[in-house]
């Protein structure tokens, strides 16, 4: 639905974005991750035809977006990370002037709105002025906005920053709505275990390049090659059997590497199922307190980090 090859953007002699090919897939919802300045808003603008690559090439179904923009525009909804400022327009009357833009009928647009509102949860805030509204319900606003044509692809620019926790969950419910409606999502983000439970794939941008992309797992496994093994042990764990600890560690078959978070020894390990069966009898053996052993691929945090550690710098 997505087929973006060799896209470059130079702004000056600074690159933004460099040789980035990318293919998404209709009906997934595709992470964009990378850290500030990585190129993420700059893609978003070339795809939302609001800006011309330098080079190469990014289509939308069929069409390129520097040749057919119009025909793009009518196939996407694009919600920026900024929202501007409407001064005395309420929530009906903005979601109006947008459906006015896209031409959709005088007739069709209060059960367009109404429908609408009811999808991103502001139907009690029909009324309300827009710049009374609290940031997540701007945000969920701006969503409305971006879907008002009934777009088959959404570009979303970091819908969830700035976001209480709260709010957050709400957004995220409303994208899987969208998944769940069909639609094919591009959505960029800095809260990065969020986008693990709603995206199918993810791609990791840094300075302009994508460093890595998959499916999450695919992407775990090819940070850690291994599992994760989180150690719990008891609260009242002391420094020295820490220490014990992670000397025990140090010399096992499988562990690749540790850090201690609290009263929990974090391990990424590559050993076979007897290897961990023997590092578990070891620290049993040492007296420590073990409390429980859980497994994990990977969260998206860490995987972001251990994949743009250092690249580039
Ligand atoms: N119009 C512009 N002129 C000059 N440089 C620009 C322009 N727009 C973006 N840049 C630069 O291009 C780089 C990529 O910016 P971009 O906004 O795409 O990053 P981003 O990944 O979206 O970051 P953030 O998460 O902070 O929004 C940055 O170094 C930015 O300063």
């Amino acid at each position: 639905m997505i087929r973006i090859e060799g896209l470059t953007k130079r702004f000056g002699k600074f690159t933004a974005v460099s040789e980035l090919d990318l293919y998404i897939p209709k009906g997934s919802v595709f992470g964009f991750v990378g850290p500030n300045g990585a190129g993420k808003t700059t893609t978003m603008s070339i795809l939302a035809t609001l800006l011309e690559p330098t080079s190469g090439r990014a289509f939308v179904g069929d069409y390129d977006v520097t040749v057919h923009p119009r025909a793009v525009r009518q196939l996407i909804g694009y919600m920026p990370d900024f929202f501007g400022v409407y001064d005395n327009l309420k929530v009906t009357e903005y979601l109006d002037f947008y459906a006015g833009a896209y031409e959709i009928p005088v007739s069709n647009r209060a059960v367009l709105i109404r429908d609408l509102l009811d999808l991103v949860n502001l139907s009690d805030k029909v009324d309300s002025y827009v710049d009374h509204l609290s940031r997540g319900m701007k945000q969920r606003l701006g969503l409305a906005r971006s879907l008002v044509h009934d777009p088959e692809v959404l570009i979303l620019d970091e819908p969830a920053s700035g976001l209480d926790p709260r709010a957050r969950i709400e957004m995220k419910e409303i994208l899987k709505e969208l998944r769940r409606m069909g639609k094919t999502i591009l959505i960029s983000s800095h809260i990065l275990p969020e986008l693990a439970e709603m995206c199918t794939d993810i791609g990791v941008i840094e300075n302009g390049k994508l460093v890595a992309v998959g499916s999450v797992d695919e992407i775990a496994s090819k940070v850690y090659e291994s599992r994760l093994l989180r150690i719990k042990l008891l609260p009242t764990v002391t420094e020295a059997q820490l220490q014990r600890a992670t000397a025990l560690l140090k010399g096992k078959q499988g562990v690749r590497h540790f850090k201690v978070s609290d009263n929990t020894l974090e391990v990424a390990f590559d050993g076979t199922e007897q290897d961990q069966q023997l590092l578990l009898a070891a620290l049993v053996q040492e007296q420590l307190p073990v409390v429980s052993l859980s497994e994990d691929t990977g969260n998206l945090e860490d995987i972001f980090l251990a994949i743009t550690k250092g690249v580039g710098s």
